[in-house]
């Protein structure tokens, strides 16, 4: 007989609303250990919020949303962190003083104990160790290396895309959320970045990632869900996109039809 796996992710129904703009609508999905998924749609379909409420830095207004069957739409978002759930911001910003090393080691000392930090004790001395032998290792992954001690705010946008993928990473989350990792990043970095992703994933890592690129969602995922103001309209393979009329309608009725539109067919 074998093992029936449950989902690592479920959102059940959920809806959002900020006053009276609907954000999200009966969203339901669900994301199986192994994937890596997509999540598309329009500007303004509700990507982010999305990412922002299974994440705790939204709260939903009905449904649920369970983490390897548990449910944590009621828990803060350090909560949600502590359960091995990682990721990042569409536009990062820095601390400006923190040197990229700090940054990284602060992500894990966030999830080993802040209390043992400040009274310095020694778990948290071989804690901090711990900390700074993994973000040598993820800094060296990223590229980040050369700049490993220089202050965080003096990176470059596409730089700083790449710290905060190492702080998500920080830790070892068996689920990581990106939000669009490529925007704005040098098409050298990018193809880093889809390697680092792709070789995370063969580790055992699920992702999924808000992404307008194409290219890089049809490289990199195993399956795509789509949003158009606030529903959800197709869950396919990327090279079932465009050819999904519900995909096609979603981008050429948003408003910003050719230009989308273009996208899913590049
Ligand atoms: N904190 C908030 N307060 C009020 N409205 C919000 C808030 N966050 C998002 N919204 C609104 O929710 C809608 C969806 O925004 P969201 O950022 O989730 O879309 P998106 O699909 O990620 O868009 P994009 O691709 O442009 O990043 C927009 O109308 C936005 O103005």
């Amino acid at each position: 007989m074998t093992a029936v796996t449950a989902p690592l992710l479920q959102v059940r129904s959920v809806a959002k609303a900020f006053g009276g703009n609907r954000v999200l609508e009966d969203v339901s999905f669900q994301v199986e250990p192994g994937e890596i998924v997509g999540l598309l749609g329009p500007n303004g379909s509700g990507k982010s919020t999305l990412l922002n409420l299974v994440t705790g830095f939204e709260r939903i207004d009905q449904g649920e949303v369970l983490f390897e069957g548990g449910r944590i739409d009621r828990l803060p978002a350090h909560r949600i962190v502590d359960r091995a759930l990682g990721r990042t911001f569409q536009l990062p910003s820095m601390p400006t003083k923190m040197s990229v090393i700090e940054v990284a080691m602060a992500a894990a000392t966030a999830r080993h104990g802040f209390f043992d930090t400040l009274l310095g004790t020694r778990a948290a001395r071989e804690a901090e160790e711990r900390a700074r032998v993994e973000a040598d290792a993820l800094l060296k992954e990223f590229l980040l290396t050369p700049v490993r001690d220089l202050p965080s705010s003096a990176l470059s946008g596409g730089q700083k895309k790449l710290l905060g993928i190492v702080c998500a990473l920080m830790g070892k989350p068996r689920l990581l959320m990106l939000d669009e990792p490529t925007a704005g990043v040098h098409p050298n970095l990018r193809n880093d970045i889809v390697q680092a992703l792709q070789r995370l994933n063969r580790q055992g890592m699920t992702i999924v990632i808000v992404e307008h690129d194409m290219h890089f969602i049809r490289e990199v995922c195993t399956r795509c869900i789509v949003l158009d103001r606030g529903h959800i309209v197709a869950s396919c393979r990327p090279d079932e996109l465009s050819s999904n009329e519900r995909v096609l309608q979603a981008y050429l009725g948003g408003g910003r039809a050719a230009t989308e539109s273009e996208k899913v067919n590049a």
